[in-house]
């Protein structure tokens, strides 16, 4: 049985349809992003999933529920990561995942939870004393604590710092090799990139794409780009025919190509004829950004 199931959910504010008959699978275990612009539909989608939102059409399950009559026993079984939990600040860290940990009859053991998101030392902090990067910290630790079988994740590491962005992946990648299924909104194609098995991508309320990353990369129609110095003694008239669309500025010829590897042998092949070099070559496949950017229609032409 999938962890998720999505059938055609619909979701409109007045005349505004937020969420236009969205249809996607999530599978136990997996790490699946969710990706959009803002308003996309994100929010919607997963405030509906978690229970907290009411939709107007399609099926939703969770984890076998239907999560508007789930009711505590569905609760009990997922963890929420909000952007910003609203908690008490004049609790200790420990005293707080200590609290929240007694509302779930399963549940991680909260100090060594604190350790495992790197708040050891602050254990004793009131959270009003926290920075911005340690309250999400402890936002996910609070999210953990009742060892859900599903996890949302709100934009987990927005506001950190470089090196507490690559604990929180650490941590969120342990917790998939755990078993976790995770449900992932991110503004961060990288973080995705990184943790997730497969992506979705909203777009005014739709689905664009859903696939894994590499699938979405090897999906997408956008060109690579050749680009090396123009050998000295050779003009641009001189190169070989390409597949490409050539472009020269200055002294730099820039190939944008669907067929990069025989435009790349056509290439070294007139270079070794010539006995010269192709200075500075560099082959750039389309990245999931570019990918997602192109998606969302963010730009026409990303390269
Ligand atoms: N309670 C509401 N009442 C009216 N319109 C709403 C409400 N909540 C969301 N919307 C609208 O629905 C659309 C989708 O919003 P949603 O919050 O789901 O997007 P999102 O993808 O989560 O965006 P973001 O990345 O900015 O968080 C937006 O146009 C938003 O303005």
């Amino acid at each position: 049985m999938p962890a998720i199931e999505v059938d055609d959910l619909t979701r409109s504010y007045g005349a505004l349809k937020a969420v236009a008959g969205i249809s996607f699978q999530v599978a136990e275990g997996e790490v699946f992003a969710l990706l959009g612009p803002n308003g996309a539909g994100k929010t919607t989608t997963v405030e509906i999933l978690e229970g907290y939102r009411h939709r107007d059409g399609g099926q939703v399950r969770v984890l076998g529920f239907d999560p508007a009559t789930g009711g505590r026993a569905y609760r009990e079984r997922i963890g929420i990561v909000l952007q910003s939990a609203g908690f008490e600040e004049a609790f200790t860290v420990a005293e707080l995942v200590r609290l929240q940990a007694s509302f779930y009859p399963r549940r991680h053991d909260p100090d060594e939870l604190v350790t495992l998101v790197g708040l050891a030392d602050k254990r004793n902090a009131r959270v009003k004393a926290l920075s911005g990067g340690q309250r999400r910290r402890l936002d996910l630790a609070l999210g953990l604590v009742g060892a859900p079988d599903l996890l949302f994740l709100d934009e987990p590491t927005t506001g950190f710092d470089p090196a507490a962005r690559h604990r929180a992946w650490d941590l969120i990648a342990r917790l998939r090799h755990l078993g976790t299924t995770i449900l992932l909104t991110t503004h961060y194609i990288e973080e995705a990139e990184r943790l997730a098995d497969r992506v979705a991508v909203l777009r005014a309320g739709h689905l664009v794409a859903v696939g894994s990353p590499q699938e979405l990369q090897d999906g997408c129609r956008l060109p690579g780009v050749v680009t090396f110095r123009l050998p000295a003694g050779t003009t641009g008239a001189d190169l070989p025919d390409l597949a490409g669309t050539v472009t020269l500025d200055g002294g730099t010829v820039r190939v944008e190509t669907h067929t990069a590897v025989p435009d790349v042998g056509r290439l070294t092949g007139w270079a070794r004829q010539r006995a010269v070099d192709l200075p500075g070559l560099t082959l750039t496949q389309p990245t999931l950004e570019d990918v997602y950017l192109t998606l969302t229609g963010e730009v026409d032409d990303v390269h």
